[in-house]
């Protein structure tokens, strides 16, 4: 039977563009249909790790190898951390699939960038590690992101379509699963980064809890023009965003309340807009931090008339991991030489292999045997 022959325990691991920390999540799969979810963790980065890491990426300062190396190493702990909570030897794991943090993305460039040494996580853990998911994409021409799609596929495989996947979190994501299994995917807007940044500078807090903030102020018109005036949206996709891609300059003059509101109206515009081009989708099912948000799901809700707005845990899925979950199913992919991206996922030319596999230390020394 092709399922057993292939099944394989892989662990992924996704650092978000949140950076609030590392996401560990096991799951069961032959890369294809066969998923079966296993336990899994969320670490936050220590403080200390967490500000360098946000220097690195928000203004380019720091010591790149060193945050690397240490960001590997917060890895390696959170994949012993998960082993020991499951109660599993790290022989029971056939695989680690190692997002990295991305430092920089700009596909129209050709370049995108994720740190965390794949070398060095497959040595200290004793697990064999795909990282480098993007690359190969970006250097055959496709956006290189968003790469979960095809795992949302498998996971919606049985559900009425057309359904559209909104993952919220530092940015927005979509996933359009059409009627004949077309897929079509492609970053939407801005997530919660710039509402989380604008909660870090204003207020001195990681994010704006449940939207408390955003309720309690107004949205203003002329600044969220000028916010959806961004070239971005005038693109058809795939398409992709960086972190970084968009300023939250037209509401610098406003209130804390009046700019967290119009911001977040800016994330729930940006997705609405993008999924309603595709078409008007049964369900959207919301995943990321974003779901958290009663008042973006409340925004969501009063956008979509025609749609049922639900969050994925409410199907059965864990929208914490979902992500890092994805990672484990494209590392099992890429082991067994089945593309990570699509045309209408990542606007590559072809079907794409990608991520680069890192054997650990006795798999390389029995090979050379
Ligand atoms: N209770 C909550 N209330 C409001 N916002 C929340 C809540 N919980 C999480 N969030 C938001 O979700 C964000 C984290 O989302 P998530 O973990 O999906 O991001 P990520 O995985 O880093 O991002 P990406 O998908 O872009 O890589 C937080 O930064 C915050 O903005
Ligand atoms: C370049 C990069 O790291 N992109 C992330 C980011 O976070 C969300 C969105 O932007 C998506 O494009 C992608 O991550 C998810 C996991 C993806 O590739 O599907």
């Amino acid at each position: 039977m092709r399922t057993a022959v292939h099944t394989m325990t892989a662990i992924g691991l996704m650092s978000g563009t949140s950076m609030d920390g590392i996401d560990a999540a096991l799951l069961e799969t032959d890369g294809e249909a066969h998923l079966v979810a296993g336990p899994a963790l969320m670490v936050p980065y220590p403080a200390e790790l967490r500000s360098r890491l946000r220097s690195l990426v928000l203004e380019q300062q720091g010591d790149v190898a060193a945050i690397e190396r240490d960001l590997t190493l917060a890895h390696a702990e959170i994949v012993r951390l998960l082993l020991a909570d499951a109660g599993l030897d790290r022989a029971q794991v056939d695989l680690l699939g190692f997002h990295g943090h991305t430092l920089l993305h700009a596909p129209h460039e050709r370049r995108t960038w994720q740190i965390g040494d794949g070398a060095l996580l497959a040595a200290t853990t004793g697990i064999a590690t795909v990282n480098d998911f993007r690359s190969a994409d970006v250097a055959a021409g496709g956006q290189g992101a968003p790469l979960v799609p095809l795992y949302h596929a498998a996971l919606a495989a049985s559900l009425p379509k057309p359904v559209a996947v909104l993952n919220l979190g530092g940015v927005g994501n979509v996933t359009w699963l059409g009627p004949n299994n077309d897929i079509r995917a492609f970053d939407c807007g801005p997530g919660n980064a710039l509402l989380d940044d604008w909660m870090t500078t204003k207020l001195g807090r990681a994010y704006d809890e449940d939207g408390a903030v955003a309720r309690a102020g107004r949205v203003d018109a002329t600044a969220l023009a000028s916010l959806l005036s961004h070239p971005f949206f005038d693109v058809a996709g795939p398409k992709s965003l960086d972190r970084n891609s968009f300023s939250s300059a037209p509401v610098q003059s406003l209130s804390v309340e009046d700019g967290a509101a119009t911001l977040l109206a800016f994330t729930v515009e940006a997705a609405r807009r993008a999924i309603l081009r595709e078409g008007t989708p049964l369900q959207v099912l919301v995943t990321g931090g974003g779901r958290r948000n009663s008042a973006i799901m409340d925004a969501l809700r009063d956008g979509f008339a025609g749609s049922q707005i639900l969050s994925v845990d409410a199907i059965g899925w864990d929208g914490d991991v979902l992500e890092a979950q994805a990672f484990a199913y494209l590392a099992v992919r890429s082991l067994r030489g089945l593309p990570l991206s699509l045309p209408g996922t990542t606007g590559v030319p072809a079907p794409q292999l990608g991520g680069v596999l890192h054997k650990t230390t006795a798999e390389r020394s029995a090979s050379a045997a």
